[in-house]
């Protein structure tokens, strides 16, 4: 479970992300949906102890990331949205760094590292180095090393984009097995699409707050039925 409470953060005295209040529950698979610019990446920053708050908390399975960041740190998994860092190992050096970081043992290392790069149709590639991957074979070695020390909860950043189409599904069915395990996922996203497709609840974030929080069903009626929610509806679905 993810709780956050009043965060906050400012760039250049002017707020990214106010007051956020979120609860990210086990065992659905939560979007957070918002336009470009809106303050995902921000809050997951924070989510993930990369940028400090400025007010607020944030607590991973109950440990605070602020306070016990090293213990918070080991209960999640954490795709970024950009995967260019280094390029000048091979696949298999990378996800065996990922591996010894996380003390992943070799007999599970060895199975997990099979399955999940065979799953991504990567596996042929290990032996080369990642600046020769496209973007998105570099965008599955990622989640390969993320999952391959099976952390509780999953943070994607827009974990779809670039992915071809049968990746893609296979991180899909990936994310419903964990969530379906009582495990936590939660995802950013500004396609809507892609909300509809996947989440069994979600908040819309704006302009650094939430406007909404829901399951489906209901950002559905909330969408018909308030005119702010209309329009940042037409600007979701103007995107990809
Ligand atoms: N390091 C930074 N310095 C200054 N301003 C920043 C910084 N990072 C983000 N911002 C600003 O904070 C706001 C929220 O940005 P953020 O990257 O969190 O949005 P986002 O919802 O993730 O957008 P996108 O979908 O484009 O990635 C934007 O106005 C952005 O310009």
């Amino acid at each position: 479970m993810i709780e956050i409470k009043q965060a906050t953060k400012n760039f250049a005295g002017k707020a990214a992300v106010k007051d956020l209040d979120l609860t990210v529950p086990d065992g659905k698979i939560f979007g957070f949906l918002g336009p470009n610019g809106a303050g995902k990446s921000t809050t997951i920053k924070m989510m993930t102890g990369i940028l400090p708050l400025d007010a607020g908390s944030i607590s991973m399975n109950g440990v605070d990331i602020s306070t016990d960041p090293m213990k918070a740190k080991h209960q999640f998994g954490y795709v970024p949205d950009r995967s260019d860092i280094f390029l000048r190992l091979k696949g298999m050096e990378y996800l065996n760094f990922f591996g010894d970081v996380f003390d992943v043992p070799p007999n599970v290392r060895k199975e997990k590292i099979e399955y999940l790069t065979k799953s991504f149709d990567i596996y042929e590639a290990l032996n080369d180095q990642i600046h020769t991957y496209s973007h998105g074979m570099r965008q599955k070695i990622v989640v390969s090393g993320v999952l391959l020390h099976d952390p509780d909860v999953w943070i994607l950043d827009e974990p779809l984009t670039g992915l071809d189409p049968k990746s893609s599904y296979t991180l899909k069915e990936m994310m419903r097995e964990h969530a379906a395990k009582g495990k936590t996922v939660f995802f950013s996203t500004h396609v809507l699409e892609v909300v509809e497709q996947l989440c069994d609840e979600v908040a819309i974030i704006n302009k650094g707050h939430v406007q909404f929080r829901g399951s489906m069903k209901e950002m559905k009626q909330q969408f018909q039925e308030d005119n702010n929610l209309e329009k940042l509806f037409l600007e979701l679905t103007q995107n990809e």
